[in-house]
């Protein structure tokens, strides 16, 4: 972790100013503010229900597709909010892409899994999807497995690969962020090792955001953590954000110290 110190010079890549979600009638965020800095691992933790997901998919408006959800205050990428009018949904989720709990690949060949997206943004010329193709499955050190079976279902693939084959897909439309929603918690320790050493190679380049129960993970991998729980009301709240050497060595707030010493979970 130490050679993963926050650099002084890294640009703030998105912030929340007083966020607050509603689900219906429901607060399930009130009042988070913070600031992810670009090329670096932030990792939300907290106890279930606290709205991890929810927040980690307000950062390319997923939650936009569910009815009666409502958002106050706002959230910047690279400085402009991604609320705007001139903002379209589809280019931010180019930008801002995703990784889910499940592997998920499309029902199709592994080679067509990673060049669907590529394709869809215009890419058509079979050398260059190609080039994508094996560029991405690299940057997810998948591609020595599948060289040979780019033809072959996805499915085929044990769900390790599965999954490093759905950050593989991620990566090949470019995009800048790269959320993880507890991408690891259905793989065997192997496949998570390895999706962590990915994780720390790809944060050289991509901003990476996770949202994990385990935080022997959130210690291992990432640069930053955010610790959040539900108030009375149960409505999400940041209550600590911090280097995670500090964070878990030194925090601040005692609901902190209660939840990573295990006092709570
Ligand atoms: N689509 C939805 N409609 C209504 N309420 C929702 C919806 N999604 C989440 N919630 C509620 O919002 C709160 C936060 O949920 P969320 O899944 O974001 O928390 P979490 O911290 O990620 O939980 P977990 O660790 O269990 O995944 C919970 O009370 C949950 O029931």
């Amino acid at each position: 972790m130490e050679d993963r110190i926050m650099k002084p010079q890294q640009q703030t890549k998105i912030e929340t100013k007083g966020l607050n979600l509603f689900y219906g009638d429901f607060q399930a965020l009130r009042d988070v503010n913070f600031e992810i800095k670009e090329c670096s691992i932030t990792a939300l933790i907290g106890p279930s229900g606290c709205g991890k997901s929810s927040l980690l998919r307000l950062f390319n408006r997923m939650n936009d597709l569910i009815p009666g959800t409502r958002v106050e205050g706002d959230i910047l990428l690279d400085g402009k909010s991604i609320y705007q009018k001139d903002m379209d949904v589809v280019t931010l989720r180019k930008r801002v892409g995703m990784v889910f709990q499940k592997p998920n690949p499309f029902p199709m060949s592994v080679y067509d899994n990673i060049a669907f997206g590529p394709k869809h943004f215009g890419v058509k010329k079979a050398k260059e999807l190609e080039a994508i193709v094996e560029k991405s499955l690299r940057e997810v050190a998948l591609w020595d497995e599948v060289k040979s079976q780019l033809h072959k279902p996805a499915f085929d693939l044990a769900p390790g690969e599965q999954q490093r084959l759905c950050i593989a897909r991620a990566l090949a439309i470019k995009p800048e962020v790269l959320l993880m929603d507890e991408s690891c918690s259905a793989l065997d320790p192997e496949s998570t090792q390895k999706i962590e050493d990915l994780m720390q190679e790809i944060a050289k380049t991509y901003t990476i955001v996770i949202v994990t129960h385990n935080m022997e993970q959130a210690a291992r991998v990432s640069d930053m953590t955010a610790f959040m729980m539900m108030a009375d009301d149960k409505a999400g709240q940041l209550v600590e954000y911090a280097p995670t050497a500090q964070l878990f060595s030194n925090p601040k707030d005692k609901r902190t110290e209660d939840y990573i010493t295990g006092r709570f979970g």
